[in-house]
């Protein structure tokens, strides 16, 4: 039996922001203030024109349509129904083509194991109860020589500090609950779940945002938001 590996009340609170999903004014602008620079960190290490790329935890579509922009074929999955509702709706005024599908990584794992040269998983991994299997399932749907890209938060002061006192209870830019500090996953922890699903590790960088000015950008400090990618080995 496939494991669902999902927190319901993580997909719900999802659902009440979908309406919202693509106002850049809204709950998800970090989101779409971010967007840029992981599109540019994931474009300079996978050639995406073309190519099969699978977004997991896609939301309601930010980083997808992204991708799909830069020429790849994208499968978008996500368990929210509602999020993927919008980002369906979404595409009819992107015109970009994005298959979404309300799946688990693990059932389609099962499903089409070695099916995409590239697979994306942003802001996803600290919302699920078992974050190991995420990357196991992702280790089965890439081909050999395939590029696993993630980013998560670090479990440190820092992190508490400015995504959850700050970014939620000071400058209200996410609901509060959003995210819960027991869920953060240092870099380490990361590298060894990536290491046990035959991944190699290809690097991993911090990414600051300054929610004034809406800029990100990539910095060697990874104690509060940051970015991954391994490699299938070939
Ligand atoms: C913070 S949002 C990030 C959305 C998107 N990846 C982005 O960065 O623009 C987290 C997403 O993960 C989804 N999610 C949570 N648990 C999931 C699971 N087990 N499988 C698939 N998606 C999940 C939520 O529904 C939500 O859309």
């Amino acid at each position: 039996m496939i494991n669902q590996n999902v927190n319901p009340a993580e997909t719900a609170k999802f659902d009440r922001l979908a309406s919202r999903w693509w106002d850049d004014a809204g709950e998800s602008r970090p989101l779409h203030d971010l967007n840029p620079v992981r599109l540019a960190y994931v474009a300079e290490r996978a050639n995406l024109r073309g190519a099969q790329v699978l977004d997991v935890g896609c939301g309601g579509g930010i980083l997808s349509e992204a991708l799909a922009a830069a020429g790849a074929h994208v499968t978008g999955i996500d368990l929210a129904p509602r999020v993927l509702e919008v980002a369906r709706l979404h595409l009819l005024e992107s015109g970009h083509t994005v298959d979404y599908r309300e799946i688990s990584v693990e059932a389609l794992a099962e499903e089409s194991p070695g099916s995409f040269d590239a697979i994306t998983c942003m802001e996803m991994l600290e919302h699920v109860p078992d974050p190991a299997s995420i990357i196991a399932a992702c280790a089965s749907l890439l081909k050999p020589g395939g590029g696993l890209f993630l980013s998560t938060l670090n479990r440190t002061p820092a992190a508490f500090a400015l995504a959850i006192a700050g970014a939620e209870y000071a400058l209200k830019l996410l609901p509060r609950g959003t995210h819960h500090y027991a869920q953060f996953i240092r870099p380490s922890e990361l590298a060894r779940c990536l290491r046990a699903s035959g991944f190699e590790l290809e690097d991993l960088r911090g990414l600051a945002y300054n929610p004034f000015s809406r800029r990100a950008r990539l910095i060697s400090n990874t104690s509060v938001n940051y970015l991954a990618c391994a490699r299938k080995p070939a």
